[in-house]
């Protein structure tokens, strides 16, 4: 769909395909229900965006905060458990708000539910792609959330920032339209005297020394920390993003100077190189020697058994783990070929000897190099998730 990547924010008022995330604090009132009038009122713009020829593709939070009313719930839960049953409730609550509004303007909805695993794993990423593509020939509205009611912890991402950059990338969309609480992106949060907005970012040195540690919304989750990781996903991946409040939306869509732009850095990549590296829980650590610390580094090889000393966790074959240099540094996140159980009677040895003792298929690598991405120095906003 997309022909080329947006340069500019007036391209976005022509954009053909839009993925809008809205987070449960643009959804609700102050005592934390949902708000069928802010609902509304989003919905109106995503009609006003539709029919000036754009395809719109929801990715909506807020089924949790929907069931705190109806469960009789003081606050927002925090055990699994009950996020799990309320999100069951309020997801039905949800969509059938949304539901109402589209069809007043002769719109349908489409509801799609997914786990951090139908993005990623290829059979069941091809399965939403084309889900989500029938829908939006059928002129439907796609309205995405996580499949909270039964993603484990974990599986799931807990959040709708990464999960709408990703969806971005399924959808080929022009670009990803984060509407939260606040106006923009602040150089601190905005309640801090002297907070700046940040109008422009054209790749991660532009965020150095700007402050996300203060939490979000009491409805909300993840704060600033994760709409950052939702953005490096997107951007990296050829996606710009604009992150605004929902008040802003309509001006945001139509491309005009609101919120804060973030440039398109990287070109379009397989999206489970992404989810490697922003967003994956990585099940163990690999410890290698330096030699394996240069292949895989400089010379962007496969990792071998050889060059590793030591292995930690619990993994299975396909699992992502961390790759550790000798100082302790993590240099890189792989998929790894063998499970945990397996690795310990590898390390250290040779492809030839792995093939004589133990026969083909034990002599390939422990991670290819497709397989594996390169991790630099963590952004200071990364380590206070
Ligand atoms: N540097 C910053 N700039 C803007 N907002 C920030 C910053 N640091 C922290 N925040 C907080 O992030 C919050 C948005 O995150 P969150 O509550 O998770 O929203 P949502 O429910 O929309 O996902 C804002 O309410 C704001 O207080
Ligand atoms: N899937 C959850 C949303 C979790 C989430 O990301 O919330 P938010 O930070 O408000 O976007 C729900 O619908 O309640």
């Amino acid at each position: 769909m997309t022909a080329a990547p947006l340069h500019t924010r007036a391209e976005l008022g022509s954009a053909s395909r839009v993925v809008v995330k809205v987070g449960s604090s643009s959804l609700t009132s102050a005592d934390g229900r949902l708000d069928p009038v802010r609902l509304r009122a989003l919905v109106d713009v995503l009609v006003e965006r539709r029919a000036a020829g754009s395809q719109v593709v929801l990715v909506s939070s807020g089924a949790i905060a929907a069931a705190i009313g109806p469960l009789g719930l003081a606050a927002r839960p925090r055990d699994l458990a009950t996020q799990q049953a309320a999100a069951s409730v309020g997801q039905g609550l949800l969509v059938a708000h949304y539901t109402k509004a589209f069809a007043d303007h002769g719109l349908r909805v489409g509801q799609v539910l997914l786990t951090a695993d139908d993005t990623v794993r290829r059979v069941h990423y091809r399965n939403a792609h084309r889900a989500l593509t029938r829908l939006l020939d059928l002129g439907v509205v796609p309205i995405i959330n996580e499949n909270d009611a039964v993603a484990t912890d974990e599986i799931r991402f807990g959040d709708n920032d990464r999960l709408a950059a990703l969806v971005s990338h399924l959808v080929h969309a022009d670009a990803l339209v984060l509407l939260t609480d606040v106006d923009a992106l602040y150089t601190a949060a905005p309640s801090q005297p002297g907070a700046r907005r940040i109008t422009r970012v054209d790749g991660p040195r532009d965020l150095e020394g700007i402050d996300v540690s203060r939490r979000g919304s009491a409805v909300g989750t993840g704060g600033m920390v994760t709409k950052l990781e939702s953005v490096a996903i997107a951007t990296g991946s050829g996606i710009p993003v604009v992150l605004t409040s929902a008040a802003q939306a309509a001006q945001a869509l139509a491309g005009q100077d609101v919120g804060t732009w973030f440039a398109a850095t990287g070109r379009r990549k397989p999206i489970r190189l992404l989810w490697l590296a922003h967003a994956a829980r990585v099940r163990g650590r690999l410890q290698l020697d330096e030699g394996a610390v240069r292949a895989v580094v400089e010379r962007r090889t496969s990792l071998l058994p050889a060059g590793v000393i030591a292995v930690e966790g619990s993994f299975e074959a396909g699992d992502p783990v961390e790759l550790v240099a000798p100082d302790g540094r993590v240099v890189a996140r792989g998929l790894v070929a063998f499970s945990a159980d397996e690795v310990p009677s590898l390390l250290g040895r040779s492809t030839h000897d792995l093939r004589r003792e133990l026969g083909a298929g034990y002599d390939r690598e422990l991670v290819h190099r497709d397989d594996l991405v390169l991790v630099r120095r963590r952004p200071a906003w990364a380590t206070s998730a």
